[in-house]
């Protein structure tokens, strides 16, 4: 399976930003900029936070957007006493389809390790919901030339035990740490590396057929205007998109990318 047979996946992660009167504008916005035929080709997601999910919830039911959403964590357990927490079937009922698991954001700030990660990709497979399964290198490592490896290394611990069937359903994310919000894109060639060599890993864990199935992501500065070149190396499927994805426009330029490349 080619680029071309997986459908390109835009992922607009708000973080910790939006209140839930903004998270409605901005969805509404966002399904007003773009065609039911771009939103067709592309598949266009967000993110919110968990305070806004049940009003983007509302906004998508109750206009028939052709949108999708879900969250930026999930607790690895289903129910109990886990203060702060949210669950897998929490986020089920409100409609989420995706989730954000192993975020550069989490690993550091709230010492997430692969075993935590993996448990999270495990609940949300278990609750129906798709894992956006997140890797990538901070600047040390990159620098020391050793970031496929660590990726790679990511990638099995958060994927340990799963069947391929399994991981056709996970989306990979790779997000280099040093292009996280700072305005420093990756190449569009250090992005193919990477992602190439994520589904090489994937073939070699699992199998070929699961290798081709499965969409990679990058993230990192992504923007309306280099999204074009990174869209058009063999490995990239899609986005994920912080700062950017507040901007209704520019996510939907974003997401229109398919036009800039046929230019
Ligand atoms: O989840 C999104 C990434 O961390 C990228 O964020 P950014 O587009 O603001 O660099």
């Amino acid at each position: 399976m080619s680029s071309t047979t997986r459908r390109p996946l835009m992922a607009g992660n708000w973080k910790m930003n939006l209140n839930h009167l903004e998270a409605n504008l901005l969805v509404q916005k966002l399904a007003a900029s773009l065609t039911e035929k771009q939103l067709t080709a592309v598949e266009t997601v967000v993110l919110p936070p968990f305070t806004d999910l049940r009003t983007v919830q509302t906004a998508v039911d109750g206009d028939k957007l052709l949108i999708g959403y879900g969250a930026q964590d999930i607790s690895p357990h289903a129910s109990g006493a886990y203060t702060g927490d949210i669950s897998g079937p929490m986020l089920a009922k409100l409609g989420c389809t995706y989730v954000v698991v192993g975020h550069s954001e989490r690993r550091a700030y709230h010492h997430e390790d692969d075993t935590v990660v993996n448990a999270k990709v495990k609940a949300a497979l278990t609750h129906g919901l798709t894992p956006i399964l997140c890797v990538g290198e901070g600047l040390d490592i990159r620098e020391q030339g050793t970031h496929v490896a660590h990726c790679s290394d990511q990638l099995d611990g958060g994927l340990a035990g799963l069947t391929p069937e399994q991981v056709r359903q996970v989306v990979i994310a790779y997000e280099p740490v040093w292009a996280i919000g700072t305005g420093k894109t990756a190449t569009p060639d250090d992005a193919q590396e990477v992602c190439g060599a994520v589904r090489q890993r994937l073939a070699e864990r699992f199998d070929q057929e699961t290798a081709d199935q499965v969409r990679v992501l990058y993230g990192g500065s992504v923007k309306a205007s280099n999204i074009a070149s990174i869209m058009g190396q063999s490995d990239v499927d899609g986005g994920l998109v912080g700062g950017a994805s507040l901007d209704a426009e520019e996510f939907a330029q974003i997401c229109r990318f398919p036009e800039h490349l046929a230019r």
